[in-house]
């Protein structure tokens, strides 16, 4: 299966490089720039040994005769234009960006961009793994979920399905490494500026927001507004989301963990710890894993919920090219069966 990429040079696109170069079934048929002809290895020295290639002008024509799936791997406001003319071309498109994932009007209220074709919005499949795996296989165009919300709807996914908690009580305390604000320089990912430091960023208006609470409401129509604060970690790869909700009854963290055992059976990349344990960024680096442990308090009547990804695998390319898998047939985790880099 020939796959190509656009955006090949942004920290997306190189992820997805990284892990289609192992990938049994794909070949990386071509891989396009905005801003470089030069061979890929220019821009990133470390694929000198494995990888010859050119970077190419993007020919949407050129690329939709020969590609069997293209990952887009550009920013919010360039993919949903990209996506529209490649669907006309009748090929397999994934999106990793925020373009196509939101309502038109959601989408200018929270990312504060003109929206693309609202025909070409609705076509597109929310790429959430574990939970859409029966749309996203007959789906053309995938809305591949942001990074954040990966992490907090997979940790909150089963309780909030079940009606164990308040719909109103839902807090989520989110944070990132600074590769997930991608390539470009920005003063605040600086290394002077986030080095030994942790910042708020967003607050309240961050476009993930909506995204998050679009799923919930599929999952559980008395959904209402959720807090979520996002914060800047001075660590290179990972999310960590804290998520907060009240119970509605009673219940022990080994009842509500063998709620989340029974929801993820069967579903490699979710891993529900024991008891008592939570999951750490570093145990996920570099895998598609999104690692969950939790913990039901009887003094406060809250569960908290601690879930985390790496941003760039299970947060983007990894889940992304899950998807592709399944779209085309194949087990979810072709490709995708390396263990975590530790230490
Ligand atoms: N970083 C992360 O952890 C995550 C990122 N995402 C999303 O994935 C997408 C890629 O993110 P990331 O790789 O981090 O971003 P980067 O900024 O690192 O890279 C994006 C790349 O897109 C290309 N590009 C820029 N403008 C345009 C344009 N107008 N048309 C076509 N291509 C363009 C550029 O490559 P060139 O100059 O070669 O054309 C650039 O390198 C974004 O939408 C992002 O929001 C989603 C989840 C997590
Ligand atoms: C650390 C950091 O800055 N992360 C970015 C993630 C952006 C992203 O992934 O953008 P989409 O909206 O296209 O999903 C942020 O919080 O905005």
């Amino acid at each position: 299966m020939k796959a190509s990429i656009i955006g090949t040079t942004g920290y997306g696109g190189v992820e997805l490089l990284r892990i289609l170069h192992q990938h049994p079934e794909f070949d990386i048929h071509s891989i396009h720039s905005t801003s470089s002809e030069e061979p890929i290895w220019k821009e990133y020295p470390h694929l000198f040994p494995v990888m010859k290639e050119k970077l190419q002008p993007i020919d949407l024509d050129e690329i939709s005769a020969k590609a069997d799936v293209v990952f887009l791997a550009t920013p919010s406001g360039a993919s949903s234009a990209l996506a529209e003319k490649l669907m006309e071309k009748d090929i397999k498109v994934i999106d990793l960006s925020g373009d196509l994932r939101l309502n038109p009007d959601s989408y200018e209220k929270w990312y504060k961009k003109r929206a693309g074709d609202p025909s070409i919005i609705k076509q597109a499949v929310y790429g959430l793994s574990e939970w859409n795996e029966n749309e996203i296989q007959t789906a053309q165009l995938i809305a591949n979920p942001g990074c954040y919300p990966t992490a907090t709807l997979l940790g909150l996914g089963p309780i909030v399905k079940e009606g164990l908690v308040d719909m109103g009580s839902i807090i989520v305390d989110a944070k990132s490494g600074v590769s997930g604000a991608g390539r470009g320089l920005a003063r605040t990912s600086s290394y002077a500026e986030a080095n030994e430091n942790l910042r708020v960023y967003k607050m309240n208006e961050h476009q993930h927001i909506p995204e998050i609470e679009k799923q919930l409401q599929i999952w559980n129509e008395d959904t209402r507004p959720i807090s979520f604060t996002t914060h800047l970690l001075p660590i290179t790869r990972g999310i960590m989301a804290t998520c907060y909700a009240q119970l509605q009854s009673e219940f022990e963290t080994k009842n509500i963990l063998e709620l989340y055992h029974d929801t993820y059976s069967g579903k490699p990349f979710v891993h529900i710890l024991p008891e008592n344990h939570f999951p750490a960024v570093k145990e996920v680096a570099a895998s598609n894993y999104c690692n969950i442990g939790l913990h039901a308090d009887q003094r406060t009547g809250r569960i908290t919920i601690i879930s985390v990804i790496d941003n760039l695998v299970k947060g983007a390319a990894g889940q992304a090219v899950q998807n592709a898998n399944i779209m085309f047939g194949m087990n979810e985790d072709t490709g995708l069966n390396f263990v975590p880099i530790y230490p």
